[in-house]
């Protein structure tokens, strides 16, 4: 079987999938990572991996950059491939002051500027939210290893580059942490689809301050968030 958008055989994807935006972040996660990773996609260059990590089966694969791209490819991993968790590895614009470069962030909320959501005709506005236990999971996973996890409202952004004025601080009065752009989309397909999603961002830029990450580091060295996705995938396969 296939999709228009992915190549894969019913049964190549693990329960569990983690999904970063760069096509090259999903690689270094499965050649770092995984073990006998079996390259299970590769249609627009969305390279998507299966293998095992510490005996467990665990895909990767790239959603992309953007709702449309991520709506796509959890539609279809979710809807197709009998996919149960998402877990989103993302890089994040730090909106909060007290954000560093690195700190690992969860999206509880992803609240959101994206028009996704008008498809379901609900009358009025849907909180768009992490399932619970993926949520604990990670947490857990982050104690465990002794990582730092921020957890809070963070903004999906249909925009990278914005025009308003005082976008920023319009949304961190809110109580936004940050910014990036697919988790809300992949929330709601997952809330749609009765499926699991989180989203976990490591720092990658602060707007407030100019410091930022390489693209090259982005792509290969966000190291800790993909640990704590991956025991996070360990503790959801005995669910
Ligand atoms: O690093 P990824 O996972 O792609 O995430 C962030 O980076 C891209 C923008 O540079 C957007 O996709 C945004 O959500
Ligand atoms: O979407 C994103 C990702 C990283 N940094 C940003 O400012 N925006």
């Amino acid at each position: 079987m296939a999709t228009p958008h992915i190549s894969a055989e019913k049964g190549e994807f693990a329960k569990t999938v983690l999904m970063p935006g760069d096509p090259l972040r999903a690689k270094f996660i499965a050649e770092t990572f995984l073990q006998d990773a079996v390259l299970v996609n590769n249609v627009r260059g969305i390279q998507g991996y299966t293998g095992t990590y510490k005996g467990t089966k665990v895909s990767v694969m790239a959603s992309g950059m953007g709702m449309p791209s991520m709506g796509i490819y959890s539609y279809e991993l979710f809807s197709f491939y009998d996919v149960e968790n998402i877990i989103r590895i993302g890089s994040a614009g730090a909106f909060n002051d007290k954000l560093q470069l690195r700190d690992i962030v969860a999206g509880m909320g992803a609240s959101t500027t994206s028009n996704f959501g008008a498809q379901y005709e609900i009358a009025g506005t849907l909180c768009n939210l992490a399932d619970y236990e993926l949520l604990t999971a990670a947490v857990d996973s982050a104690k465990e290893l002794g990582q730092d996890l921020k957890v809070g409202n963070i903004l999906s952004s249909d925009t990278f580059y914005d025009d308003r004025p005082n976008n920023m601080e319009n949304w961190t009065k809110m109580g936004i942490l940050c910014v990036e752009m697919e988790a809300a989309a992949l929330y709601m397909n997952a809330a749609r689809l009765g499926k699991r999603a989180l989203a976990l961002l490591t720092i990658s830029d602060k707007p407030l301050t100019g410091e930022e990450t390489t693209a090259e580091e982005r792509q290969n060295t966000f190291t800790q968030m993909m640990e704590i996705a991956l025991e996070a995938a360990i503790k959801m396969d005995k669910k």
